[in-house]
C-alpha cells in the first residue's frame, strides 16, 4: 500500500477518536451483562480468568509490565500488578489518560466503580475479597505513569520512556484491531509494540473477532479491522512472536448488546522471539 495510502488510513482512524466517550464507553462494555460477576458466561470474568492464569503460571516475570491502549479501563493490570514492581498504562487520548488518572489519585469522580473487579481478582487469588483495598493500594503503587502512545508508530512511545532492554511483558487488550484500518496496518502495529518488549518477554493480547464497528459514545460509530483466528496467528507469527496459548470467548446472545457486532473475543499469551 502506498506510503500516502497509509498515512490516510490512519489518519482517518484518529479523527474517529475524537468524538470518544470515556463514561459512555465504560457503561457499554464494563457493566452488566458483559460484567456480571455472578454469571459464569459473562465477558469479563472470563477476560479476568485468562490474565489471572497467564500472570501467575509461572513464565511471566521482569520488572516493568507496559499496558498498550490502556482506554479508559484498569482490569487488564489487577493481576499483574501483583507480578510486576512497575506499571505503565498508556493511551492515545488525554480524556482516557485523565480517566485513569482520576482513579489513581483515588478521586471520587471516576466512571466506573471498580470495586467488584478488584474483589473478583482477589477471589481468583485466593484472597477474601476484602483484600480489594490493598490490591487497590498495590495498583496505585506500581504505576509508574500514563503515557501518550500511538501504535501506527514505529517507536509508539517517547524514546525515553522504557529502559533500553525493553519491557518485560506488555498487555493489550482490544486497541490493535480498534485503530487499525485494515488487517495490514494492524499486522504492522503488533510490530511495533513488539519492538517495546524484550527478547523472551511475554505479550498478553485480547482482542475482538468479527467486529466490524462499534459505538465509543452515543453515535460515535468507529470502524474496526473484522479479524478472524487465523488472521490474529499470522500477525502474531509475521510479528515476531511465537504463540504459548490461543482461547477463543464466543457471546451468547445476550452479551450482544448493540453497542457493537462483536462475534467473539480472544486471548493470546506469545512470546517475543
Ligand atoms: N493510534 C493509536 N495508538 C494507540 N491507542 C489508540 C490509537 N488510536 C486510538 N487508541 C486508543 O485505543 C482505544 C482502545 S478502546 C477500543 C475499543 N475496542 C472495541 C470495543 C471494545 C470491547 C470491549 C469489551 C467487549 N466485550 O465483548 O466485552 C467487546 C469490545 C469490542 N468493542 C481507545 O482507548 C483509544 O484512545
Amino acid at each position: 500500500m502506498a506510503e500516502k495510502g497509509k498515512e490516510n488510513g490512519v489518519a482517518a482512524m484518529a479523527a474517529c477518536y475524537q468524538g470518544f466517550d470515556p463514561a459512555a464507553y465504560l457503561q457499554y462494555n464494563y457493566t452488566p451483562p458483559r460484567a456480571d460477576f455472578e454469571r459464569t458466561d459473562s465477558i469479563v470474568p472470563w477476560k479476568l480468568a485468562c490474565l489471572h492464569r497467564a500472570f501467575t503460571e509461572g513464565d511471566v516475570s521482569g520488572e516493568l509490565l507496559v499496558d498498550i491502549g490502556s482506554g479508559p479501563t484498569l482490569y487488564q493490570v489487577l493481576s499483574g500488578c501483583e507480578i510486576f514492581k512497575k506499571v505503565l498504562l498508556t493511551d492515545f487520548l488525554e480524556v482516557n489518560r485523565q480517566e485513569l488518572r482520576r482513579w489513581l489519585q483515588g478521586e471520587e469522580s471516576s466512571n466506573l466503580d471498580w470495586t467488584p473487579y478488584l474483589q473478583h481478582v482477589c477471589k481468583l487469588e485466593g484472597r477474601r475479597p476484602s483484600a480489594w483495598t490493598e490490591k487497590a493500594a498495590k495498583l496505585r503503587q506500581v504505576v509508574m505513569g500514563i503515557l501518550p502512545i500511538d501504535v501506527h508508530r514505529p517507536q509508539p512511545l517517547a524514546s525515553d520512556a522504557l529502559p533500553s532492554a525493553g519491557a518485560d511483558c506488555l498487555v493489550s487488550c482490544f486497541c490493535l484491531e480498534s485503530v487499525s484500518p485494515d488487517l495490514a496496518a494492524f499486522t504492522r502495529a503488533l510490530g511495533h509494540i513488539g519492538r517495546l518488549l524484550r527478547p523472551g518477554g511475554h505479550l498478553l493480547l485480547i482482542g475482538a473477532l468479527g467486529e466490524s464497528c462499534y459505538f465509543g459514545g452515543p453515535g460515535v460509530r468507529t470502524p474496526v479491522v473484522p479479524l478472524n483466528e487465523e488472521q490474529v496467528c499470522a500477525s502474531l507469527k509475521e510479528s515476531g512472536f511465537t504463540l504459548i496459548r490461543l482461547e477463543v470467548y464466543t457471546l451468547p446472545q445476550d452479551m450482544r448488546v448493540g453497542v457493537d457486532d462483536v462475534t467473539g473475543v480472544f486471548f493470546v499469551k506469545a512470546r517475543k522471539d
